[in-house]
């Protein structure tokens, strides 16, 4: 589907799809039903001239029962049109949401796997389900309404000016001059405004679904609500921001209300003023009753000018802010095909920036892992150890220099083929809730059941297993069935010993883990790194003394690399680390003696 930014009426054509036709005659039966709604008055009009024709006699009125008939059927007419349009808008409506969502999921699956670093899952559902919903309500409601509106101005012109033209500019020039009150309220800079009251309502609900997740900290923190600023800017804003476009409004609105009720005032002076030179005061009489009891009709219109005009300017943001994730530029995927010729990893001169940032988080970055070999990350945080770990599967792609596997670029890669190759530990695993089969066998699909329990077995889970009431068939996340940090990683361990694949990427596998849990932990990984091409980010320089090689990296680019040992002695970064890892682990160790 074409994603370029569009008005909202092309994006709700080109989401309705082939359901387009039912929004058209949405659309051509609400003008009706508008048109239709002004027949009643011209009957009352007809039944009055006719009363007027036989005063006093109303015995001989024999056409008034007709009339009445036909303004019953005008008014049966237009409910029916009006129902049948919403009917289609409905129809149509529902269609429009189910592709919005169809698009917006089909971007979301080829954006950047970075991607969903800077957009967390909750924010992304919070934006699909929040304007496809308001794009939803606008089409299936307020669309009908908005036809009306675009259809009745002309057919109440043509009325106005059919009977009495003095009249009809009576009624007519307030509700034109309310229109410049309009204007005030949503053209030029208030229309700027809806962006930013969105922008500011979105904040504000961003900012309550953390606040609600983070609850539990707060309590046993003892923190109040005001430790959390985000969420008391977010709602203070919103409130300076909604009070302040209120005020705003204040003159314009009042002036607007003013005008299109001032027609119901104006009309009974002017036409006892004109009566007097009328030369047929019975029809002139007859004419101001009729334009009396019509100008309400003026009056609602303009009323729902106004509020459709509000709806279209947060539908036509919805859309924008849909089109956003739509844009999501996915990345450009290789074609390479056949065996790798080796599974050794190559960062060349790379250089790499987020989207948006100006400083780069790595700055010609070059380090060699030769295949079969296991490198550590290790460096201050914040040195882009994960940024760097991050390009290897393509979270991102870097500006300069490049980023081989098996002496081919990875931009060369299929997606797929590429993942195939990699198996990546993430620093926060996450479980789906589906049980720890096939949460395991998640990166392997065809895996056997014994596969999966050798896995489970490899990664050091049998614990895990044993103490859940159907083992491997439990479901995760359900009946209160929940695991541990160290014990989700395990699982994650075992999924990536399933999954078998020639080069591990393992970013701080031991982050959440208990001493117990580490131990098993790094049982684990000896499992799966075996004879693999291993790039490891450590924070437990323990944990990576034996690896063949120690890269430190610190700002963005790589300070000093070699093995523990080469390291250590050439008295630089490393081992300064190392100095610091060691007095603090001793530390911890000295207070526990003086305690026992
Ligand atoms: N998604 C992101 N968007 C923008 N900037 C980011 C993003 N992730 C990291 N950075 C920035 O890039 C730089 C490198 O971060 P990175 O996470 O790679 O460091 P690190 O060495 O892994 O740190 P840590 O040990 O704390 O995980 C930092 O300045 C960080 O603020």
């Amino acid at each position: 589907m074409d994603v370029q930014k569009k008005s909202l009426f092309a994006a709700l054509l080109l989401f309705a799809g082939s359901y387009r036709t039912l929004l058209i005659w949405s659309w051509i039966l609400a003008g009706l039903s508008s048109v239709l709604s002004i027949g009643p008055f011209l009957c009352i009009w007809l039944v009055i001239r006719e009363l007027f024709g036989v005063l006093p006699d109303f015995s001989r009125a024999a056409g008034i029962v007709r009339f009445g008939w036909m303004a019953v059927g005008f008014a049966l007419a237009s409910i029916a049109c009006y129902f049948a349009s919403l009917l289609c808008s409905h129809f149509a409506a529902f269609r429009v949401e189910k592709n919005m969502r169809k698009a917006a999921i089909r971007a979301i699956m080829d954006a950047p796997l970075g991607y969903f670093n800077a957009n967390a899952s909750g924010k992304l559902r919070k934006i699909i389900d929040d304007n496809v919903g308001l794009t939803h309500a606008f089409l299936a409601h307020q669309l009908p309404d908005l036809a009306g509106a675009a259809v009745m101005p002309l057919a109440i012109l043509a009325v106005f000016f059919t009977f009495d033209w003095r009249l009809g500019l009576v009624c007519l020039a307030p509700l034109l001059l309310s229109l410049v009150f309009l204007q005030r309220m949503m053209g030029g800079e208030q229309s700027h405004a809806m962006h930013q009251y969105l922008n500011a309502l979105e904040t504000m609900n961003t900012a309550a679904v953390e606040y609600v997740r983070s609850i539990p900290v707060v309590k046993v923190f003892q923190q109040t609500v005001h430790s959390f600023k985000d969420f008391r800017e977010s709602i203070n804003h919103y409130w300076q921001f909604a009070s302040e476009f209120a005020l705003t409004c204040r003159v314009p609105l009042i002036g607007f209300m003013i005008t299109i009720h001032a027609p119901s005032l104006l009309l009974l002076p002017v036409g006892l003023l004109l009566i007097a030179t009328a030369p047929d005061y019975k029809r002139f009489l007859l004419d101001l009753i009729f334009y009396m009891l019509f100008i309400p009709v003026g009056t609602t219109m303009m009323s729902k000018i106004m509020y459709v005009g509000e709806s279209v300017m947060a539908a036509q943001e919805a859309v924008d802010r849909m089109d956003a994730v739509l844009r999501t530029q996915p990345l450009a995927a290789g074609r390479r095909s056949g065996a790798l010729r080796h599974t050794g990893i190559c960062f060349d001169q790379v250089t790499f920036a987020y989207p948006g940032k100006s400083e780069p988080a790595l700055r010609k970055v070059s380090l060699t892992v030769p295949p079969g070999k296991t490198y550590a990350l290790v460096g201050p945080s914040g040195g882009g150890k994960t940024t760097l770990a991050s390009l290897v599967p393509r979270f991102w792609d870097v500006q300069a220099g490049s980023v081989k596997l098996g002496g081919v670029d990875v931009r060369d890669f299929p997606e797929a083929e590429l993942l195939r190759q990699i198996a990546f530990v993430f620093q926060n695993t996450r479980l789906f809730k589906a049980s720890l089969l096939d949460n395991i066998r998640a990166a392997k699909p065809e895996a056997s059941r014994d596969e999966v329990l050798r896995a489970a077995h490899l990664a050091q889970c049998d614990d895990i297993l044993a103490k859940l009431p159907q083992g491997l068939d439990t479901v995760v996340g359900r009946g209160g069935v929940y695991l541990s940090g160290g014990e989700q990683q395990r699982i994650a361990l075992a999924r990536a010993i399933v999954k078998d694949a020639p080069v591990i990427v393992l970013d701080e596998a031991t982050a959440f883990a208990d001493p117990e849990n580490e131990h098993q932990i790094q049982r684990a990984l000896t499992h799966l790194t075996q004879g693999k091409t291993v790039l490891v980010i450590a924070h437990r320089l323990s944990s990576v003394r034996q690896v063949d090689c120690i890269a430190v990296l610190q700002q963005g680019g790589i300070v000093e690399s070699g093995t523990h040992e080469q390291l250590l002695s050439r008295q630089g970064v490393y081992a300064g680390m190392w100095q610091e890892y060691q007095t603090a682990t001793s530390w911890k160790v000295g207070r526990r003696e003086n305690h026992a």
